[in-house]
């Protein structure tokens, strides 16, 4: 299994990495009459430094789809890759993808750990440990040397704007700014990927234009490939492309 990456193109012919890639992606829970088609048929990319905002209603598979663009469920049909196309399309290499959706649960948990980054709606931060160990947390299970664990601490508490908050608890801390410590934390051990589910869904209006803000920033600059569930239109407007899920399938563009 390789970690190359993959040089693709995107429709207006500019030059693009392809990194995550959904193939008519399918997911049914329960059956018989008790049968949930929560995605039908979604095909999505999502390009190095580019992010992809995800709208829809409420239940209508925006959560699922996240899920299975992050390994954390796998699809009832279709395929999702990690680093482009298995066919060569878009100018792919065909050894450089690799399936998540076939992976081992052992090759899953690798890839989840040092590929991808989750933020999650209600922050999911570690009560009893301080910001700057709630964002240590991926590099001491990636097996990080003391010394660089700092370091990258430090840096990832600075990009976020909270140098001077590293030694505070997340109940000593605003919502804002707990969910700043969650993108540190996402963001630290350098993922390629970053997964948001509703990352402004507790905070107010104005905090959650000062996240998503800083989340564009971040993504553009260090070149991550990012999938960002909504219901606020206001944040639509950071997108660099936006998604319409209805029924759990996409509506036209
Ligand atoms: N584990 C599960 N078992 C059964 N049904 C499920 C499961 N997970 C999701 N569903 C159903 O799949 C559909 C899509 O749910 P999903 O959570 O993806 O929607 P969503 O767009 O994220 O909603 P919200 O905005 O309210 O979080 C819903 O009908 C939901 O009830």
């Amino acid at each position: 299994m390789t970690g190359t990456t993959v040089d693709g193109t995107t429709t207006s012919g500019t030059a693009t990495r392809t990194v995550l890639r959904a193939e008519a992606v399918s997911r049914v829970f329960g059956s018989g009459a008790g049968e949930v088609r929560a995605l039908a048929d979604v095909s999505l990319e999502v390009a190095a430094g580019e992010l992809l905002v995800v709208v829809g209603p409420s239940g209508s598979g925006k959560s699922t789809l996240l899920h299975l663009l992050g390994g954390l469920d796998r699809p009832t049909a279709g395929r999702v890759w990690l680093d482009g196309s298995p066919d060569g399309a878009a100018g792919a290499r065909a050894d450089a993808a690799r399936e998540l959706s076939a992976m081992s649960e052992d090759e899953l948990h690798a890839v989840r750990r040092g590929e991808i980054g989750f933020v999650f709606q209600s922050f999911g931060l570690i009560p009893v440990l301080s910001a700057a160990e709630n964002v240590e947390v991926p590099l001491r299970l990636a097996r990080t040397e003391p010394g660089d664990r700092a370091r990258r601490v430090a840096a990832a508490l600075e990009a976020v704007g909270l140098a001077d908050h590293a030694g505070q608890r997340p109940y000593e801390l605003s919502g804002g700014q707990q969910q700043r410590v969650g993108i540190a934390r996402a963001l630290v051990d350098r993922p390629r990927v970053l997964l948001a589910d509703e990352p402004t869904g507790q905070l107010d209006s104005a905090t959650a234009t000062v996240v998503m803000d800083l989340v564009r920033g971040l993504v553009h600059e260090r070149g991550v490939a990012a999938v960002v569930t909504t219901h606020d239109p206001e944040l639509v407007a950071r997108a660099d492309r936006v998604l319409v899920l209805r029924d759990g399938r996409l509506e036209p563009v």
